[in-house]
């Protein structure tokens, strides 16, 4: 089982959500690597992604199963260094929701029981 690790980055009341170029919206991320911790592959995916540094401040509740082999945990983080930017061929758009537009993007089956639990932004 490969888990995969979303971000839920926050500021100023809004949470990033990114488009997967061509597809849905997530929480940026990726796969974590083999004995790789869950909160590294955080950190490690949104720079290679976004090009900015975040600290990861906890875990959503709960795991979405993706695929049969492939689980989704979702964390909280602040942003520390610098401002996403997308790189092309990953994700095609970025946007910071607050709690009342979190509905108003397509956002990938697995991620939406996360909005549920975002708590305050
Ligand atoms: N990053 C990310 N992936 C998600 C989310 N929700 C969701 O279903 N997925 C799926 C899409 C992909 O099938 C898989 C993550 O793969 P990925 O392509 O982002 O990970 P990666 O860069 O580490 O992987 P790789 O393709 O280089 O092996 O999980 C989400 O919120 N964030």
């Amino acid at each position: 089982m490969t888990l995969v690790v979303g971000v839920a980055i926050v500021r100023s009341g809004r949470v990033l959500a990114a488009r997967r170029s061509g597809g849905g919206w997530e929480f940026p991320g990726g796969k974590v690597e083999p004995g790789e911790a869950p909160e590294d592959a955080a950190v490690r995916e949104i720079a290679e992604e976004l090009g900015c540094g975040i600290e990861v401040t906890g875990w959503l509740e709960g795991e979405v199963e993706i695929r049969p082999d492939l689980a989704l945990r979702v964390a909280r983080a602040l942003l520390v260094g610098g401002e996403p930017i997308p790189r092309p061929g990953e994700h095609d758009a970025i946007r910071w929701l607050s709690h009342a537009e979190l509905d108003a993007v397509d956002w990938l089956p697995a991620d939406r029981p996360f909005l549920g639990v975002l708590g305050t932004l």
